[in-house]
């Protein structure tokens, strides 16, 4: 089944790579966003997505491999969350925004869902560790709050109420506690 094998193969390409505040493996993040989207009820295909979705952008893995391996839908989504990394991260990071606006709902869950494990878990190294958690990223406390608040006005954007999944409001809820009401 797709699932279970996007699985086996994310938590290979992924060994030894950490998370940069934790420092758990890095498949943990992989597993709880694969999760938000199954639980959400989305298709094999966006779940397993989920456990794809940083494995061009982070290793080895090509475009072609996914492809080859998991069919046109799931190697679309995984590129839909794939940063140019040659970019500056402010250039990189508002295209990501401009992007997601006229995203699908599948490519907006997957965005959401990878935020709502990032943000949940800054919340939890904030409260142990304070504002030095800022001091891992590429860019501190200010241009987070701006690529949080605004990727996160960008999946919402064009949805139907009807059409959002109910964890979207934890992302929002998650964002709101860490950067403050926008
Ligand atoms: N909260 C948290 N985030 C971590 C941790 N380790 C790695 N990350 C990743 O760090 C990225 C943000 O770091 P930055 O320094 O701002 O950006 P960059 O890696 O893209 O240059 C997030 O990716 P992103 O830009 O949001 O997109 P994506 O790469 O996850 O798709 C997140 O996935 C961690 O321990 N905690």
């Amino acid at each position: 089944m797709i699932i279970t094998k996007a699985k086996k193969f994310a938590e290979k390409a992924h060994q030894g790579q950490l998370r940069k505040i934790s420092g758990t493996p890095y498949f943990t993040h992989l597993e709880n966003v694969a999760l938000t989207l199954f639980n959400a009820g989305f298709s094999n295909n966006v779940v397993a997505a989920g456990y794809l979705h940083d494995i061009i952008e982070d290793t080895k893995v090509t475009k072609l491999q996914i492809s080859n391996l998991f069919g046109n839908e799931v190697v679309e989504l995984v590129l839909a969350n794939s940063e140019n990394k040659s970019l500056e991260w402010e250039e990189r990071k508002n295209e990501t925004i401009e992007k997601a606006k006229t995203a699908s709902l599948e490519i907006k869950a997957l965005i959401a869902a990878d935020k709502l494990d990032n943000t949940s878990d800054l919340l939890k190294q904030h409260r142990l560790h304070g504002d030095e958690v800022w001091s891992y990223f590429n860019r501190g406390f200010d241009k987070q709050a701006w690529y949080y608040q605004n990727l996160l006005e960008a999946v919402y954007y064009g949805l139907d109420n009807s059409e959002v999944p109910s964890y979207f409001i934890d992302v929002k809820r998650n964002i709101e506690e860490l950067f403050g009401g926008f």
